[in-house]
């Protein structure tokens, strides 16, 4: 069967994986972005902006200064803006998110916020008064905008954010204002320095009552200057984890008056004379961070996938060690430790973007529901978005640790690209709402599903399975080799452990109130038990969605996703053993023998490893890995790489000569 990868003069060992190959790895990538269309026109991207001395780098940005990367990414930005229609159809998310990968990168650049949050935020909350004058203007890139709602002191909990902004009747104005330090707003993205306007999230005051987190349109610089206006203090925080390129800022608003109609008014509003009138549901304007939060499972597992790509390949290319005496040294990816640490992450990857694809047509019937009246789709869609959110960020981040260390002494310099790449994902466990607070969102939620379930109500999507009745005994292990049986057996196992979990931390929430604890002090006193709940519904959730996504992918490609399948099962099972076990619903036995399948299924996917991997059709440059190119001559590359470091533009580093070769020469002058 065809892998597409092979070429001439690719390392040997790598083309010898690709040959092993079993399916079509160009079907498998066309399953994965949704069309063969879609697969080609991502190549034609990447074809394009390879070729296009607009986007090259001669240096790469490891050896550059934060400012200079920062220069380089603003002139391919103003590129990318001028010249996109020549590489892609601008108007398709897709097109436009894998163009940005691979003329920019993932580092950050001046429009990320302005095209991941202060668009959706006006589109989605702003009324056409607003709109009809600002979108234009943003679309056509005349203004550049961020979403600044975290404070220095408050980022998690939106009700006390400080920023006011205080309704003025007599000139149907609001005055925005930066009451103390901790009021500065501090974290969004381009704020610092490339924005010259922001939604900003402040506490609306009416008649001296405080109403709760509204969001207003403020312009912060001048339009032809790029000066700061008066009253307005802006700059960017200083270095961070990685992120390098994007100019996450502070802010401060001295009483700053806007017009009445810069309050984003589509939800809530408040008329001339001030009076206020609710949105239909109270956390509609919340809706961006909802959006951002299911679109962020794309990204990430986007990210896990770069990573699988570069530790697989990898391991293919390094020889190390020997497994039995006399023969030749063997590549890596044969040890089964190493199998066990890299393909669960080649797993999680596929499992995490079939994920996003049912959230995504469940996002965009929310949409069509809310634009109708309806808001019914909210909550389920806030509940598992926020577990997912967590549960797929911190994923993709051991995933990613995993991959690097997978690689050896080679996986810690940044010629991998993966400290990099692990710098800026692992920020997504913190941004768009700490994962431990999110992982209490979806807790809430299973907390109304058990009580729904206990007296026999109606439950939403995805806490449907609340309802089903359990079998007592699992039958893992007894379905005679069936495979589909065998996965209906882990799922319905793992649905077990999330409804037991749910209900017993329900009980334990329940046990501390009836002991005399407020309902919130005893939640606090349960909030482990009911994030390892949401944890584990989460986990349901994605295991569902994958199995959902393989029993209906083309009969060319399902024998290859079934083990993929088979191996995420296994070892999510096994991950979760402890839970199978607690109550009796497996037995030591059962978990003894998925873990014997566990490894057969490491066996039967070793052929496919590197096809896998190369399906998710990633290009070098969007890889940014010496070791995870896609030729696999990695230790020339290597060499060329380090060869550009400024450490090596001179033989003697003025470092030595000021400073070393002085002290040699006192300590030998002194013998
Ligand atoms: C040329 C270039 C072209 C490019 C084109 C390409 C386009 C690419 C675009 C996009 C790609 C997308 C990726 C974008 C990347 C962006 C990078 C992101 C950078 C980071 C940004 C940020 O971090 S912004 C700040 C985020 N901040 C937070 O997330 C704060 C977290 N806190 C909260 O959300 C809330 O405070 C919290 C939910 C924790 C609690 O709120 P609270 O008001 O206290 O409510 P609570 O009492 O807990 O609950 C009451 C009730 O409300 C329900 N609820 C809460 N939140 C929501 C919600 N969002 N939606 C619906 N319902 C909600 C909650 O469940 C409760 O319900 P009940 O139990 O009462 O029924
Ligand atoms: C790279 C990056 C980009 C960002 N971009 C933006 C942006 O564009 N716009 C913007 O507005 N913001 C942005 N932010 C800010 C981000 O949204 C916040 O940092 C995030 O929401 C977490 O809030 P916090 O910093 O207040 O953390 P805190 O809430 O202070 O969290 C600290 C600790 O307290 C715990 N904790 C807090 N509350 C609870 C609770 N109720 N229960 C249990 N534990 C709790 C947390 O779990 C965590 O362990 C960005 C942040 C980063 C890192």
């Amino acid at each position: 069967m065809p892998n597409r990868c092979i070429k001439e003069g690719d390392n040997p060992d790598l083309t010898k994986e690709r040959k092993t190959c079993t399916f079509d790895t160009d079907e498998l990538t066309a399953n994965l972005y949704g069309s063969r269309n879609n697969m080609e026109r991502r190549r034609e991207i990447t074809k394009k902006i390879s070729a296009d001395p607009d986007f090259a780098d001669p240096i790469p940005h490891d050896f550059l200064s934060r400012e200079k990367c920062i220069e380089a990414t603003a002139k391919k930005t103003k590129a990318v803006v001028q010249r996109g229609s020549e590489f892609c159809d601008v108007t398709n998310y897709y097109e436009m998110l894998h163009l940005i990968n691979e003329a920019i990168g993932i580092g950050g650049y001046p429009l990320a916020l302005h095209y991941g949050m202060f668009l959706p935020a006006l589109e989605g909350q702003a009324e056409k008064e607003l709109t009809d004058d600002i979108i234009p203007r943003a679309k056509n890139l005349e203004v550049i905008g961020a979403y600044a709602q975290t404070e220095m002191g408050h980022g998690t909990n939106l009700r006390e954010l400080e920023t006011t902004a205080t309704y003025d009747k007599a000139t149907q104005e609001f005055i925005i204002n930066t009451p103390t330090r901790s009021a500065m707003k501090w974290w969004p993205g381009n704020l610092g320095k490339m924005s010259n306007y922001a939604v900003v999230t402040c506490q609306l005051f009416i008649d001296g009552r405080k109403i709760g987190p509204h969001n207003f349109l403020v312009q912060l610089r001048c339009e032809k200057t790029h000066e700061p206006l008066p009253g307005i203090i802006v700059g960017d925080i200083g270095p961070k984890m990685a992120f390098d390129t994007n100019d996450n800022g502070f802010l401060a608003l001295d009483n700053i008056r806007v017009p009445r109609k810069n309050m984003l008014m589509k939800h809530a509003k408040v008329s001339p004379d001030g009076v206020y009138t609710p949105p239909m549901h109270a956390k509609l304007n919340y809706g961006t961070m909802v959006y951002v939060r299911a679109h962020m499972l794309y990204a990430h597992g986007q990210f896990l996938a770069t990573a699988a790509i570069v530790a697989t390949r990898y391991s293919a290319v390094r020889r190390q060690g020997r497994i039995e005496h006399g023969v030749p040294e063997v590549q890596i990816l044969d040890y089964q430790t190493q199998q066990h640490r890299i393909f669960p992450q080649i797993a999680r990857a596929y499992a995490i973007i079939f994920t996003y694809m049912d959230i995504k047509d469940q996002y965009d019937a929310m949409i069509k529901g809310i634009a109708e009246g309806q808001t019914d789709l909210l909550p389920d869609l806030h509940a598992i978005t926020s577990g997912l959110k967590s549960v797929v960020t911190h994923m993709a981040g051991l995933g990613i640790e995993q991959c690097r260390m997978a690689c050896g002494g080679h996986g810690y310099s940044d010629a991998s690209g993966l400290p990099k790449l692990y710098g800026v994902q692992i920020g997504g466990c913190t941004y768009e709402g700490e994962n431990m607070v999110m992982l209490q969102q979806t807790a809430r939620y299973l907390m109304k599903a058990v009580a729904s379930a206990l007296q026999g109500k109606p439950l939403s999507h995805s806490v449907a399975y609340f309802g089903k009745k359990s079998s007592g005994k699992s039958r893992i292990g007894k379905e005679g080799g069936d495979i589909a049986r065998e996965h209906e057996a882990m799922l319905e196992a793992l649905e077990h452990a999330a409804c037991r979990l749910s209900v017993e931390a329900s009980q334990m929430w329940e046990k501390r109130g009836r002991g005399g604890e407020t309902k919130e002090r005893a939640w606090n006193g349960v909030t482990v038990e009911m994030n390892r709940a949401a944890r584990v519904h989460t986990r349901v959730f994605m295991a569902r969605s994958f199995h959902r996504r393989v029993t209906s992918s083309p009969p060319s490609i399902r024998p290859v996703l079934t083990d993929l399948l088979s191996l995420y099962l296994h070892y999510e099972c096994v991950d979760m053993a402890h839970h199978l076990l607690e109550d009796g619903f497996c037995s030591g036995e059962q978990i003894r023998y998925l873990k014997s399948r566990l490894y057969e299924d490491l066996t039967t996917l070793r052929p496919n490893a590197v096809s896998l991997v190369d399906s998710f059709d990633q290009s070098d440059r969007e890889l940014n890995s010496v070791l995870g190119r896609r030729d696999g001559n990695v230790y020339e590359a290597l060499y060329q790489w380090a060869r550009k470091s400024e450490l090596n533009y001179t033989d003697v580093l003025p470092a030595v000569q000021k400073y070393v070769m002085p002290m040699m020469e006192e300590n030998r002058s002194k013998l």
